[in-house]
């Protein structure tokens, strides 16, 4: 059992008690005992000359907190009857199920930054603490402590009573049976001491006995220095990660061997490590293609290279975003502090597998030890039913453990609001923080507002489509008040799409594609969007394309055409701008848009003023309400869009609005299509019921919308033009 015996203090009175911490014990333990009375008391410093006691008492409580005179020390800190110095073993209580922590007062002080009196504490970590479990010791006594090099400073009200450490051997002579009576004084609060662990590196120090190392507190900076000398402390990468580009770094695993695709799913990389099985690296040199590449054709090759699911070996054009995500993530792992990074860019720009690979990259820190371990969870906003299950996420993530929403909010908001000995930074990827948009923004403050808080050591990497997500949603004073750190990912222009096809492209035996097609599909995708995402598709499928016309003959381009020497290749079998055209063109007819573009009327309408709505919130969510009110904004446009609708509405014509008219005029209409609309799988309505405050969302990509409907001749007759 591990040493959390901490029951007993758990009394009625401090149980269940929310936010701040508990003074109960201290109260009961107080001779001036009584509730009403101990309300009234206050933490008073305790100097070395004493001056307290004769400072100018002029009833200002704060006063009584600050020093009275020259430059006495502060020594100690008086609550009632309780008084504790310098090199004292105390108890923290973190209220609720947190338990207690055992640790030593290093120094005292007035600290700002927690409002006020506060002392700094070395810690003791129980076996429950240490993270690692490959590196955990099994020989431990059930109230056993580890004494740890980590101190931070909290406040003085966390201070629940004093703790007895001792050596097994003492503890043996003074509890023979091995078992502390339930009915002592000491029951719940007495623990054995043998070695030091730094829980984040998981190293011990030799085994000592306690009352040597201690010496009744005299010297914490001696026992302190020598925790740290006898295990390996955390260390910061020396050398400067080298961008992702090119082959300079060998390619993260597989999505299938990673399941980085199922992202709703938390994942410790801690615990996926947990099998011990270590990184395996191949020297570039000897570096082979795997058996299946080799009996795979270039277009296969091609194909999968080119698929986005494909984790590519390089990330062109993103080294200075990689740079300054992995600068953020590494020092803020390393410090041991909080950090929101929100990460904003439209689709396809690279954010996802940006941050996917700084993961990757500090996660072979950790396995080269130079960098301390973290815990790793994507929660993706796409992947849940309710913004609310991205606390069970977390919950599970840090504990291991299952939780409702509910309970695992509750348990998150204690977690983070008070200190433990504990804390492996933990990093959460939210992606597509759009949808994770609630209605009163609950859900992303808490994830923005948690990394601030002084234990949480969580980082937060949002990502979102939109800029001022936060702004928009949370308030600009709110927002502001979080200091989030902002990095942009602006979309490609076809030059940074060409490198980003070129390179998947890179070693794909046989040249197969032109490099005027590479440029043609570019240029293609970037006077729309700059979506890389976009721009692999069109490829992939014009090489489809390109094997479908290959001749039947058994001798693949790669056989046909080896590396130095070959005979140029025949234009049949070869990806030419002619079959990129036929790839778009092939994309902008596929099954769903040719559907959308047989919708009745109505069903267009409100399919193109839910896409207006969702680009002027910037939000994936949004009302049928509200998708109403944007259709009967643009009805009443007339043949005029207003100043700044102009873009969105490029292609207003005269009149013709009439049909639309009539048709908005009659929202029964519209209720009809938005259910026609969900049961063919287009939309997500609310409990599938047409009120107003029914919430909606698209069920397929936008760009398909967008596609479908742009040169909707009756769509942009009412000034709907997508
Ligand atoms: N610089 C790049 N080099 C190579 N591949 C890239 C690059 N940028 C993006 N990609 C690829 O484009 C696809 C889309 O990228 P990603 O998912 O990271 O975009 P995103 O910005 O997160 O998009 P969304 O907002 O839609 O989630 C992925 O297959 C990714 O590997």
């Amino acid at each position: 059992m591990p040493a959390q015996a901490n029951t007993q203090l758990d009394t009625p009175s401090t149980r269940g008690r929310k936010r701040a911490f508990s003074t109960a014990a201290l109260d009961e333990a107080s001779d001036d005992g009584g509730s009403a009375e101990s309300e009234h008391l206050e933490w008073e410093w305790i100097y070395s000359s004493d001056q307290s006691e004769h400072g100018e008492d002029d009833g200002a409580g704060d006063r009584k907190r600050r020093k009275v005179a020259g430059n006495s020390k502060i020594v100690g800190a008086r609550y009632g009857d309780f008084e504790c110095r310098v090199g004292d073993t105390v108890m923290l209580k973190a209220d609720g199920s947190n338990g207690t922590w055992v640790a030593i007062i290093c120094d005292f002080r007035d600290d700002d930054a927690v409002d006020g009196m506060a002392a700094n504490f070395m810690w003791f970590s129980t076996e429950k603490e240490i993270p690692n479990k490959d590196k955990k010791r099994k020989d431990y006594y059930w109230n056993e402590l580890y004494i740890s090099p980590s101190c931070d400073v909290n406040p003085l009200a966390s201070i629940d009573g004093k703790a007895t450490i001792m050596s097994p051997e003492a503890f043996r002579r003074a509890y023979p049976s091995g078992k502390i009576p339930r009915n002592s004084p000491d029951y719940g609060k007495t623990f054995v001491c043998r070695r030091g662990c730094n829980t984040r590196s998981t190293t011990y120090t030799d085994e000592f006995v306690w009352e040597e190392v201690y010496q009744n507190g005299q010297d914490v900076p001696a026992l302190l220095e020598m925790v740290e000398k006898g295990t390996r402390p955390t260390r910061r990468k020396t050398r400067a990660p080298s961008p992702p580009a090119g082959d300079t770094y060998l390619p993260p695993q597989t999505p299938t061997k990673t399941g980085r695709n199922s992202a709703t799913t938390p994942k410790s990389k801690r615990g996926q490590r947990s099998g011990g099985k270590k990184l395996e690296f191949t020297p570039l040199a000897t570096r082979k293609l795997s058996p299946s590449q080799v009996q795979s054709s270039p277009f296969q090759i091609a194909r999968s290279r080119l698929h986005v699911a494909a984790v590519p070996s390089s990330l062109p054009c993103r080294e200075g975003e990689f740079s300054l995500v992995y600068s953020h993530l590494e020092a803020a792992i390393t410090e041991g502090t909080g950090n929101c990074i929100y990460i904003s860019g439209t689709p396809g720009t690279g954010k996802t597998a940006t941050v996917r690979e700084v993961i990757s990259r500090l996660e072979e820190g950790v396995w080269l030890d130079e960098l301390d371990d973290f815990i790793f969870v994507e929660i993706n906003g796409m992947k849940i039913t309710d913004p609310h299950q991205a606390y069970s996420l977390l919950w599970e993530a840090l504990k291991g453990e299952r939780a409702s929403p509910a309970q695992a909010l509750d348990l998150l908001e204690r977690e983070f609001n008070n200190p433990s000995p504990r804390r492996i930074p933990c990093v959460v990827l939210m992606d597509e923080l759009d949808q994770l948009v609630t209605k009163n923004q609950a859900v992303m403050y808490n994830f923005f507002n948690w990394p601030t808080l002084r234990h949480s050591r969580l980082i937060v990497l949002a990502v979102a489509n939109t800029m001022d997500l936060p702004e928009r949603t949370l308030s600009n004073k709110i927002s502001s008040r979080l200091g989030l750190t902002r990095i942009t990912f602006p979309g490609y222009n076809h030059e940074q799409l060409m490198k980003i096809i070129q390179s998947r492209l890179e070693g794909v035996p046989g040249n197969i594609v032109d490099a005027d097609a590479i440029q043609f599909a570019s240029r293609k995708v970037a006077a729309v969007s700059g979506d890389a995402r976009r721009a692999l598709d069109i490829c992939r499928r014009a090489v489809e394309l390109a094997e479908g016309d290959a001749p039947g003959d058994p001798m693949t381009p790669s056989r046909r055409a080896p590396d130095k020497g070959a005979p140029e290749q025949s234009k049949r079998g070869r990806v030419t701008i002619s079959t990129i055209k036929r790839a778009i063109n092939e994309a902008t007819t596929n099954p769903i848009q040719q559907h959308l573009r047989g919708l009745p009327l109505t069903s267009k309408m409100l399919m193109a003023a839910l896409l207006l709505r969702i680009r002027r919130s910037g939000l994936a969510e949004t009302t049928l309400g509200e998708t109403l009110d944007e259709l009967q904004r643009v009805a009443a446009f007339g043949a005029r869009p207003p100043p700044g609708m102009a873009q969105i509405l490029p292609g207003l014509a005269k009149g013709s609005q009439a049909v639309g008219r009539r048709l908005v005029g009659r929202p029964m209409y519209i209720h009809t299509a938005a259910l026609e609309l969900v049961a063919t799988g287009l939309i997500n309505l609310e409990a599938h019921r047409a009120d107003r405050s029914s919430r909606l969302r698209l069920a397929i990509a936008d760009d398909e919308v967008k596609m479908a409907l742009r040169d909707d001749a009756d769509l942009k007759a009412m000034g709907l033009s997508v």
